[in-house]
C-alpha cells in the first residue's frame, strides 16, 4: 500500500463563544496560539498555513511547547478535524492511537468494551473473538476482564486501555505521546507493542515531549510554534535550534 499525507497551506481555527472576560484573554508570553476576539466568538488559530508532504517510510516527530498545535496537526492527519482553508489528502488506512482510551464504558465489562473497540477500529467480525482474547491475555486482568470497568483500580483500567493497543492497525500510525505505564511489569509489553506498531506502519507521525522517544523512533522533526512550522529537518539539528530558542525564551 502506498500511503501518503499531503497538506497544503492548511489552517485550523477553533471557535469559542465569547464570555464576560473576553477582553482579558490575551496575555503576553503565555503558551498557546493567540486568541482573536471577534464580534461574537473567540478564535484560536491553532494551525496557520501548514504544508506537509509525507510518504511511505517517513517517521516524523512533532515538538513544540504546550499549545503549539501538535495535537491539532495529528487530529487533522487522522481526519478528526476540518480545515478552514488549504487542502489535505490522506491515502492509506489511518490508525490514531490516541482514540484508544476514549469511549470506555464503565458499566460494561473489559471484554465487552474490547469487543466494541474492535468494531470501532474496523476489525472484521470474524476476527473479533481472537483479538479480544489477545487483549485479555496482554492485560493480565484475569477474572476482572469479565467485570464492569467501574470495579477496576486506576492501574487496572490503564492496563485495559494499554492492551487495546493490540487493536491498532493501519498504514499511517498517529501517536500523541509514547505511552508508558506506572507498572514496570506492563511497561515492557506496552513498549514492545508500540515498537511493533511503528515497524509495521508505512508512515509514523508522533508528538512527544520526550527527546529520547523522538530520537529513538523518528528521523525527521517538525517544530511547531503558535501553529506554524518553525523548522523541519533531521531530529538532532532541529532539537539544537529548539533548545537554543527555549533558552532564549526562558
Ligand atoms: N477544542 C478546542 N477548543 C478551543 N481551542 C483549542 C481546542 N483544542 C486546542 N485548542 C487550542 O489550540 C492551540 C493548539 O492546541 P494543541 O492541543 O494542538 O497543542 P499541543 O501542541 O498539542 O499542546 P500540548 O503540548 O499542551 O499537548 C492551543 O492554543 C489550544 O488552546
Amino acid at each position: 500500500m502506498r500511503a501518503s499525507i499531503e497538506i497544503k497551506d492548511a489552517s485550523v481555527t477553533y471557535y469559542l463563544r465569547k464570555s464576560g472576560k473576553s477582553d482579558k484573554v490575551n496575555k503576553k508570553g503565555s503558551v498557546g496560539a493567540p486568541i482573536i476576539v471577534g464580534h461574537r466568538y473567540l478564535e484560536v488559530q491553532a494551525l496557520k498555513n501548514v504544508s506537509l508532504s509525507l510518504k511511505n517510510g517517513n517517521r516524523v516527530g512533532l515538538v513544540g511547547i504546550n499549545g503549539s498545535g501538535k495535537s491539532t496537526l495529528l487530529k487533522l492527519c487522522a481526519g478528526a478535524l476540518a480545515i478552514q482553508s488549504g487542502s489535505i489528502s490522506v491515502k492509506g488506512r489511518v490508525s490514531p492511537q490516541f482514540a484508544l482510551g476514549a469511549g470506555i464504558k464503565p458499566e460494561l465489562s473489559g471484554r465487552r468494551n474490547a469487543e466494541l473497540k474492535c468494531l470501532y477500529m474496523g476489525i472484521p467480525q470474524s476476527k473479533v473473538t481472537d483479538y479480544v482474547d489477545e487483549v485479555a491475555t496482554f492485560s493480565e486482568l484475569g477474572g476482572y476482564f469479565e467485570l464492569p470497568v467501574r470495579s477496576y483500580s486506576a492501574g487496572m483500567r490503564s492496563r485495559l486501555v494499554m492492551s487495546l493497543l493490540r487493536l491498532v492497525r493501519g498504514d499511517i500510525l498517529i501517536m500523541d505521546e509514547w505511552i508508558s505505564t506506572t507498572d514496570p511489569s506492563m511497561n515492557k509489553t506496552v513498549s514492545k507493542l508500540q515498537a511493533d506498531l511503528i515497524e509495521s506502519s508505512s508512515i509514523v507521525i508522533m508528538a512527544s515531549h520526550s527527546q529520547r522517544v523522538l530520537s529513538d523512533w523518528t528521523e525527521t522533526l517538525i517544530w511547531l510554534d503558535q501553529g506554524e512550522i518553525k523548522a523541519m529537518g533531521p531530529v538532532a539539528e532541529v532539537y539544537k535550534d529548539y533548545h537554543q530558542w527555549m533558552k532564549k525564551r526562558a
